[in-house]
């Protein structure tokens, strides 16, 4: 799964982009501005070479689900090219589409959804046969159907044909869902969170029989998942998302042994069955996912990153510099409500709660740590004294209502995080997508401050 063509590879993206909503709104027309649409995919370059599972993780929201729909050709990309064995996917002849339509399937998340009441599970099995041209009697048909429910574990099938959905489990239900992916002998099946809505107790036996259907049908999948210890446990390779890219890609196992980007790193830390040695834990994420109709600059994921570049003549802490920068970011976005911090030590308590973050203890200074609800005090950090002082005089002209200029006072904050898109770069098996690495090896983790 590398960013770039491959000889074995069954799927292609090249820099697909998804946007919706891209006509202006009430909200765009009222503030004169141009619409501004969900910027769902955005750049991605990914390869599926066949035979492999191949897993997609992230937040909620990051994109799975549409990348998903973009491979099985239920959305359109708004830009880019998804080939499918070496065919354009978006520029096919109507028999090309019907075959692509015969060898790539989607299993969906819900199996309560995608199943119609209506129907019985011979009727909803043998359907795609149908609209294929695939078995022309219905003996065929019939014997088709029975074959696959057998393989996917409802045995014997007899006792399933004449069912309607209302009359299964949710495990079963999903099992006919996964037949009726199969049924046409697909090569390459995109499954979108395939057993989040099943009951824990019967998810390992739904994946176990998808990793056997995969030898038997011989099916390369894409496997969609929030849940890490799932995609650990199905996935050959995996492409991290963050709002609409994707920030690295490569071998599960050297992602989660050693994640090189900072949010791969934060993602696996929040996994409790996912040991990381002591000396590499680092400092997680702060704060949420920002909108992906407003997207941040250069890195997206650089206003939460615990990595963060400060620039070449930066004075202090690699640590004193993500606050600071942090800081000026909530600044910028009005985080701040200027009536909390009335009284002759507004500007202080502001400073001192806007520079404190939300990370691991051994992150955190002393006077965090003490919990008074007043947050980091200033002279703790490793700031030069410099960017101290134009922190409060950019918290004073924050709180007279200048906001404006208040984040100009802090211009000297700069990062090449926000400056520049990081452009994918190989490292190690893998593909990394993060300013660390732009002269090759990272530089490394920041010292927790109360290891100093
Ligand atoms: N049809 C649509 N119209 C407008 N916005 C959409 C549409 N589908 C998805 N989005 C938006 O695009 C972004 C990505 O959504 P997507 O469902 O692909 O994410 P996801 O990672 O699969 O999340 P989840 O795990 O919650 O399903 C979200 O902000 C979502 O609200």
């Amino acid at each position: 799964m590398e960013g770039n063509r491959n000889a074995e590879s069954l799927v292609e993206i090249e820099n697909v982009h998804k946007w919706f909503d891209m006509t202006q709104g009430v909200v765009d027309t009222l503030l004169g501005r141009d619409p501004q649409p969900v910027r769902a995919v955005e750049g991605v370059n990914l390869s599926i070479e066949k035979g492999d599972i191949v897993g997609i993780a992230g937040e909620s929201g990051c994109g799975k689900t549409t990348l998903g729909k973009l491979l099985v050709k239920l959305y359109e990309p708004t830009e880019g090219e998804i080939r499918f064995d070496g065919q354009d996917i978006s520029d096919m002849s109507r028999e090309q589409q019907r075959e692509f339509r015969q060898r790539v399937q989607m299993i969906f998340q819900d199996p309560f959804e995608s199943l119609n009441p209506r129907m019985t599970v011979f009727d909803a099995i043998a359907e795609p046969l149908q609209i294929n041209g695939m078995a022309d009697s219905y003996e065929d048909r019939r014997e088709r159907v029975k074959t696959v429910l057998n393989d996917v574990g409802l045995g014997p099938a007899e006792v399933y044909l004449d069912a309607f959905p209302s009359e299964l489990s949710g495990g079963e239900r999903q099992r006919v869902a996964i037949a009726r992916a199969l049924v046409v002998d697909p090569d390459f099946v995109v499954a979108d969170e395939p057993v989040s809505m099943l009951d824990v107790s019967i998810r390992a036996g739904v994946l176990n029989l998808m990793k056997d259907l995969q030898d038997k049908y011989d099916l390369t999948y894409v496997f969609i998942s929030h849940d890490l210890s799932l995609i650990r446990y199905m996935c050959d390779r995996t492409a991290i998302m963050y709002l609409g890219n994707v920030i690295e890609q490569g071998p599960t196992d050297k992602l989660i042994e050693d994640p090189k980007h900072p949010y791969t790193e934060a993602l696996f830390d929040a996994v409790p069955d996912v040991e990381i040695a002591d000396e590499r834990r680092r400092a997680n994420a702060t704060g949420e996912v920002p909108s992906p109709r407003n997207p941040p600059s250069g890195c997206r994921y650089h206003p939460r990153c615990a990595h963060i570049i400060p620039p070449d003549d930066w004075q202090g802490s690699r640590d004193a510099f993500r606050r600071a920068y942090q800081y000026k970011i909530r600044l910028r976005e009005a985080d701040f409500e200027r009536e909390e911090f009335d009284g002759d030590d507004g500007a202080e308590r502001m400073l001192s709660i806007g520079l404190a973050l939300d990370v691991p203890e051994e992150y955190r200074h002393s006077s965090e740590l003490r919990g008074t609800g007043m947050g980091v005090d200033p002279s703790e950090l490793d700031l030069p004294s410099e960017t101290e002082s134009s922190l409060r005089t950019a918290t004073e002209k924050y709180l007279d209502g200048d906001r404006e200029s208040a984040v100009a006072e802090l211009d000297a904050l700069r990062t090449v995080c926000a400056d520049e898109v990081p452009q994918p770069r190989p490292i190690d098996e893998r593909q990394v997508a993060c300013h660390l690495y732009d002269d090759g090896e990272a530089m490394r983790t920041p010292a927790a401050p109360n290891a100093e």
